[in-house]
Order: C-alpha cells, then structure tokens, then sequence
C-alpha cells in the first residue's frame, strides 16, 4: 500500500465519466473567455511547459518582471476570470473540510511533454484550506514529498476523474508532475491532460456573530 504524508489524500476515480465530460465542456468555455496563456519563471523568464488559464475571483499567474501572485483580470486580456463551475463548487464543498469557498482555480493544460517540477503551492495567504486538485484526460505520474525540499517522495499515477487532497499538515508538501502518458484517456480529443487546482486565497473577512 502507498502511504502518503498525512493530510495528503488521492481519491481515485471520484468523478465519473459523465461529471469529467461536463468539466471538460466547462472548461472549453473558460478558455474561450480567458485564453490560455505561457507562464514564465520568475527573474530567469525561463517558459513553463504547461500552458495556463484560471476561473474564479482570482488566478494564478507568473511572469519574468513580476513572478508568483494572484490577480482578479487575465495577464494579456485584462478581463476578470471567468466563475468557477458549480461542480467544482459542489466537489470543493464535499472534499476540502473547509467552510469558506474557493477563490482561485488554476488550469494546467499538459501536452505529452510537458510536466511539472517539485514545487509547494505557498503563494495564498490561508494554509488552513486544502489544495483540492482534479485530473481529466491523460494520466500522469504524479510525485509527493514531504514539506522539506530534500524529504522523501512517492509518485503515483494520476488518472482521469482523480482527485488529490493537500490538506492539514500535507497542505505544503512538495510535489509535481513527472511525465505525461500519452494517448492513455479518451477524453479529451486531441490527448493531453487538463489539471484544476482549487484554492482559497485570502483568510476569509471576521464577520460579527
Ligand atoms: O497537474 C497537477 O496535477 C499539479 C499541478 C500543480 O501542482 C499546480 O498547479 O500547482
Ligand atoms: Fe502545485
């Protein structure tokens, strides 16, 4: 048996066919509105494989000039992200343990080449919210560290319909995303892998009581 770090969770299959063809139509739609664009490293302008988009109040971009951080409108359009799709809403409201919405969801589209390296998502400023990330088309071999640089890790595949659970003590653990296996997933056309990364922001507003 795999045993991941604690507060790391990979839920297989959780989504099913019909749920993972609907997101991917969403996600069509999202694209539409806010295109995807080539993020670069920070200081170095080195490009990211993946190629990015985001929904909800806020998305995650980067740049050579500026770096990692969040902002409400698309780099290259200046229009504010699309919604997040219900569903996600509803996934989010059912895995994450946490009483507050989503702000960002992040989309990664992978090609058979491109991957992902060992990273920690530290760029919000509430760790008490999970990292709730969903798989569609393509599986991937995905690799879980520990909060260390140097900890050990464990890859596992990832596959379509996947959800993962950084969470508690596991919310930042490295991890990433080694390769792509091509052409294993029917759902998406043209192949690929399509990666959505739920996450709150901000600490929610203290409301009186
Ligand atoms: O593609 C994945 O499964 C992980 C993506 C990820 O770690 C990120 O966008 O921060
Ligand atoms: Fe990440």
């Amino acid at each position: 048996m795999l045993v991941l770090p604690k507060g790391v969770r990979h839920m297989p299959a959780y989504l099913s066919r019909t749920v993972q063809e609907e997101l991917v139509d969403e996600v069509r739609r999202i694209v539409q509105q806010a295109p995807l664009f080539v993020p670069a490293m920070p200081r170095t302008g080195k490009e990211m494989s993946v190629r990015m988009t985001n929904c909800g109040p806020l998305g995650w971009v980067t740049d050579k000039e500026h770096g990692y951080r969040y902002q409400p409108a698309h780099p290259l359009t200046g229009a504010p992200w699309p919604p997040i799709p219900d569903a996600l809403l509803d996934l989010w409201r059912e895995v994450s343990g946490y009483p507050h919405p989503p702000e960002a969801c992040l989309i990664n589209f992978y090609t058979a080449d491109a991957k992902m390296g060992l990273h920690q998502d530290r760029d919000e400023t509430d760790f008490s919210a999970p990292v709730v990330s969903v798989s569609l088309g393509d599986d991937c071999l995905f690799r879980v560290g520990q909060t260390t640089r140097d900890g050990a890790t464990k890859s596992f595949r990832l596959q379509s319909g996947d959800v993962v659970v950084l969470g508690g003590e596991g919310r930042l653990c490295f991890h990433g995303v080694d390769r792509i296996y091509p052409s294993t997933s029917a759902l998406l056309k043209n192949g690929g892998r399509i990666n959505l990364t739920l996450r709150r922001v901000t600490k929610p507003a203290v409301t009186a009581s």
